[in-house]
């Protein structure tokens, strides 16, 4: 059943080990998008909200990520950034626990994760406290003083797998209410998010889902914390009645409410339309063929280039869908792997990072990409200094 090449989108010559960071063009999405541009706005105009259904976008492709991340239709809200979700997701999680002064998460998270909890801190100025322990020192780190526990489910960086029953299990037994970001695990593994019992969960769709650059974001609540969610960024479109227009704020009375104003229409289209790829796929099957590509993928590397070193762990188990080696200087190295068709990216200070992605990726482009590194290492054709120039976006 897997690989899907024929859905998506691929530029001849590429192998695209990047979709960890920005997923490649699902076939539909395109027509999907211009349909919703051309026929609906263009024809309807502002009764496209209607007549196209506009307003229930939303919700219809929540409900359509919710079942990828093992939660109940009607618990997942789509719109604004991550950075966004998260905000929302750790002020609501705050007011849940009065008393309680520290956010745990861990010094290997998305800097944006940890810049809207600094944020948060700075506006509340009501003695908050952010603790980045190593991830492995995270579980320890949880104690009773702990308000929120957030975490990325897998580093982006590293590719680390948290536990995220075990960990949440931690949280709750110290009284502390929990958030995962899930930007690196929608799409790339099973996640059982009711299972796990978190209150708050939050992601994007640009990478595994394939959403395009800029697409929506999502949260997730808790169904039966819900009503309990006191929306920080209180916005029309979480209102219970929007078109009430009520001065007074009343908020949905499920995770609606964590919506905030217009949803961005023409994205949530792409996207819709880019969630078609995963219609009779099963995430157990992705896992499967992900860890066998990424395994292939460590033993041809280090089997042909002894001078770089797994900068992942080893054990497939506790990796998420991507492989990262470290190497100095690692920069020059991606970009001449990216000059002959492989593409991967660079995270500082030394991170070539690759994702592995089993519904456009196949072994022979695993091993291809490795002998492409090979050539380029045992060359030395990352010596050259067009290889060196620093872009704006690595
Ligand atoms: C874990 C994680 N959180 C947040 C973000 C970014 O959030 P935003 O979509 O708001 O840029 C990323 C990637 O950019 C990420 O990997
Ligand atoms: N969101 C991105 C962007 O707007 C430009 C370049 C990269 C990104 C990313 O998503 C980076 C990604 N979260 C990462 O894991 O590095």
């Amino acid at each position: 059943m897997l690989p899907r090449k024929d859905l998506f989108e691929l530029p001849e010559g590429v192998i695209y080990l990047d979709g960890n960071s920005l997923g490649p063009l699902p076939k539909g999405a395109q027509e999907r998008a211009m349909r919703t541009i051309s026929q609906e706005w263009g024809g309807e105009l502002i009764r496209a909200w209607n007549s196209a259904d506009w307003m229930s976008l939303p919700q219809k492709v929540g409900d359509r990520i919710a079942g990828l991340i093992g939660a109940a239709p009607g618990s997942v809200a789509t719109g604004d950034t991550l950075s966004i979700k998260v905000y929302q997701a750790l002020a609501a999680a705050l007011k849940m626990r009065p008393g309680r002064k520290v956010i745990l998460s861990d010094k290997g998270n998305f800097p944006t994760d940890l810049y809207m909890a600094q944020g948060l801190i700075k506006t509340l100025d009501a003695g908050y406290e952010l603790r980045t322990p190593a991830p492995e020192d995270v579980a320890d780190a949880i104690t009773d003083e702990v308000a929120v526990v957030m975490l990325t489910q897998v580093d982006y960086r590293s590719g680390r797998l948290h536990d995220m029953q075990a960990i949440t299990e931690k949280a709750h037994a110290a009284g502390a209410v929990m958030i995962w970001d899930l930007a690196h695990s929608a799409g790339a593994l099973p996640v059982d998010l009711a299972g796990s019992n978190a209150e708050f969960a939050v992601g994007c769709t640009y990478k595994y889902l394939n959403g395009g650059p800029g697409a929506p974001a999502f949260i997730y609540a808790r169904p039966d914390i819900v009503e309990d969610v006191e929306p920080a960024l209180a916005g029309w479109l979480g209102h219970a009645a929007p078109f009430a227009m009520d001065p007074a704020y009343s908020p949905a009375m499920s995770t609606e409410r964590l919506r905030v104003g217009t949803p961005p229409v023409v994205q949530l289209s792409l996207l819709d339309a880019a969630l078609d790829v995963w219609d009779g796929v099963s995430l157990s099957d992705i896992r499967a063929a992900s860890i066998d590509l990424c395994e292939t993928f460590i033993a041809e590397v280090e089997a042909r280039c002894p001078m770089v070193t797994l900068a992942s762990p080893r054990d497939a188990q506790q990796r998420g869908s991507q492989v990262s080696f470290a190497f100095d200087p690692g920069y020059p190295v991606v970009q001449a792997l990216i000059d002959h068709g492989v593409i991967g990216d660079f995270r500082a200070p030394n991170i070539m990072r690759f994702g592995f992605t089993p519904l456009y990726i196949d072994q022979a482009d695993v091993i291809r990409a490795a002998e492409i590194l090979e050539t380029i290492m045992t060359e030395g054709l990352w010596k050259d200094p067009k290889y060196h120039q620093v872009s704006k976006v690595t």
